[in-house]
């Protein structure tokens, strides 16, 4: 009847029943999670042992710009665990399978409709803690001691999360920047891993220190409240009017990578364009996409403290 649907703000995050084959389209420009175990599995406990849990943070890209983003406070998140009877550690950290801007922006493929998406997130569980790549620019602190049984459940759940949430989202859209702001889309990046992650561990009985100071980067978008557009299929599909999925590749064609400088003059006027003067951007959410009426301020990158839980925070 062309009635409005009910929706639901911010928008449920979608899991699916399996992780699909990534596209060999998709490059990475470093492989995912070398040095994990090949099927991800994570090692087994004994239930009695004692394990170390660390809050581990550095720069993203630290490894290539050392501090560079961390001047930004663009900061990757991950966790850190050390049996504390056997003395070996590992390290667990979600991240994107081809890098952010894959999953921040499409391709536009010659003779493919549709934008083109290599935006997989997943979970990488590997050996060691690399002291140096966290500690440097960043932060290693121990945040809580569990037992190898909680170890063990926390891995069933590691699991089950890793096989259902299988994509990555770089933006959290709000209407402003006030607390009590409405939120329509949340993130789902390495930090949200991190948060799910202690959340299980709370409700698993794990037993957080305190104080203990706990900021994390988030990218925003502000928006008036989105209109639903529809997926692949619904705008780029051959029985489709073509407007809207035209309207939303030429959106997008100035965040590809720039070939020149004068390339990357000409996509950032043209950004700025879009985003500011026509107040507009298109998100792609749950493998859909959504318009966003922009507003002030537009866009703003955070580092805001998100508390560990405790009984105090109920969380
Ligand atoms: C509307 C116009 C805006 C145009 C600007 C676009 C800017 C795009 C994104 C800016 C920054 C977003 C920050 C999001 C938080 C990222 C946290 C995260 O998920 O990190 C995961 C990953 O990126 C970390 O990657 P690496 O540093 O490579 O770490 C992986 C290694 O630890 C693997 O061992």
């Amino acid at each position: 009847a062309g009635g409005r649907r009910e929706q639901t703000w911010p928008v449920p995050y979608r899991r699916f029943d399996h992780r699909p084959k990534p596209d060999p389209f998709c490059q990475p420009m470093y492989p995912f999670c070398p040095t994990g175990s090949p099927d991800g599995e994570i090692p087994q406990m004994k239930d009695q042992d004692i394990i170390e849990v660390y809050r581990l943070q550095t720069p993203v890209w630290e490894f290539k710009y050392g501090d560079l983003l961390g001047h930004f406070h663009i900061m990757h998140d991950a966790i850190g665990f050390r049996n504390m009877l056997t003395g070996k550690n590992y390290t667990m950290e979600w991240y994107e399978l081809f890098q952010l801007g894959n999953c921040t922006f499409p391709h536009l493929r010659p003779g493919i409709e549709a934008p083109f998406w290599c935006n997989q997130g997943a979970a990488c569980f590997y050996d060691g803690i690399d002291d140096l790549h966290w500690k440097e620019n960043g932060s290693l602190v121990k945040v809580s001691e569990i037992t190898g049984d909680i170890f063990n459940k926390l891995a069933q759940w590691v699991k089950e999360d890793n096989r259902t949430g299988i994509y990555y989202e770089t933006w959290t859209v709000q209407t402003d920047p006030s607390p009590n702001a409405t939120v329509w889309f949340k993130s789902y990046d390495c930090s949200a891993f991190v948060l799910r992650t202690y959340q299980t561990l709370f409700e698993l009985g794990a037993v957080f220190k305190s104080p203990i100071q706990t900021n994390y980067t988030r990218i925003f978008l502000y928006s008036g409240e989105p209109t639903y557009l529809g997926n692949d299929t619904t705008i780029f599909g051959l029985q489709c009017n073509k407007t809207l999925g035209k309207e939303i590749t030429s959106f997008y064609f100035p965040f590809r990578p720039p070939q020149s400088v004068k390339e990357l003059i000409l996509s950032l006027l043209e950004i700025v364009n879009k985003v500011v003067l026509e107040k507009t951007f298109y998100l792609y959410f749950n493998f859909e996409y959504w318009y966003l009426p922009i507003k002030k301020p537009y866009v703003k990158i955070t580092y805001e403290e998100i508390p560990l839980p405790s009984k105090s925070t109920g969380a």
